[in-house]
């Protein structure tokens, strides 16, 4: 079957994401036309959601949805009920991606060519030709290490472990049960990635350069990079039950 059959689905997760999203919405539309997109709001203060309520009235009636939720629950949390939402309406390859432009949607053609002959394809900061744009040498070391950090505990042949940016075939996510995902924050990233890999199915990293926000903030905290650096350990010990979830 052609790309042009398969239906492919973008899901974002917003938390004041005013300045990004209206914006952000044209960029992939310009690469892709015929994509579906589902933001999944957690009642932003700065009510990202209006935007998108508007949007969906009529610029793009039909191709743009909307899962609004109560409050802050988190990135993890909002991927899975995008999820079971894709699932449910029958998305052929499911996408995650950022709101803030650190996911440049040049990359979308690339991953919907990629995914046809793959399971996960991951935009990866990590390999020949991907990398950063304006970030501190700081934040390049965290982010480095804690790919190396997740890789080398948990034996996973990925590089790029905690990226954001990918596009998972609908049996992938169909075949785990999405309640047994424990993490929320990065460390969903890696859950997830070392599931797909323990299944047994075909990941492929894609080189993507990554550019830090401009507008906006990132909602990443302390708390939430600890949960990473735990999580892993946990993962590493739980593996038979990972592989079978
Ligand atoms: N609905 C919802 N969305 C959220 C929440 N927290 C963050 N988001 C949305 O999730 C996206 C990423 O959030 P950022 O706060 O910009 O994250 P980051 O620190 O840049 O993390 C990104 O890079 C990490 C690794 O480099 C990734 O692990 C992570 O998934 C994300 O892609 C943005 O669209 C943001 O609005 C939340 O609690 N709820």
């Amino acid at each position: 079957m052609s790309i042009s059959k398969k239906k492919a689905l973008i899901i974002i997760p917003t938390y004041n994401e005013s300045q990004n999203i209206e914006k952000l919405l044209e960029e992939i539309y310009n690469q892709k036309n015929d994509i579906n997109i589902l933001i999944v709001d957690d009642n932003s203060p700065d009510k990202t959601y209006e935007i998108i309520e508007n949007l969906m009235k009529d610029k793009y009636n039909k191709k743009l949805f909307l899962l609004k939720r109560a409050g802050k629950l988190g990135l993890g949390t909002a991927y899975i009920e995008g999820f079971r939402w894709a699932l449910k309406n029958e998305y052929d390859y499911i996408f995650e991606m950022d709101a803030d432009f650190s996911h440049n949607p040049i990359y979308i053609p690339k991953f919907l060519e990629e995914i046809e002959n793959n399971d996960l394809i991951i935009g990866s900061r990590y390999v020949n030709d991907g990398g950063v744009k304006n970030w501190g040498i700081i934040r390049k070391i965290v982010s480095r290490g804690g790919s190396l950090y997740a890789k080398i505990i948990l034996g996973l042949p990925l590089n790029d472990i905690t990226g954001g940016f990918k596009c998972f075939k609908k049996e992938v996510l169909e075949n785990m049960d999405l309640d047994r995902i424990k993490s929320n924050g990065y460390s969903f990233q890696v859950e997830l990635n070392y599931i797909t890999y323990l299944k047994g199915y075909k990941i492929k990293e894609v080189p993507i350069i990554f550019e830090d926000r401009t507008l906006g903030k990132s909602k990443m905290s302390k708390k939430i990079f600890l949960e990473a650096i735990l999580m892993v350990w946990w993962m590493r010990f739980n593996r038979r039950f990972l592989k079978n979830i």
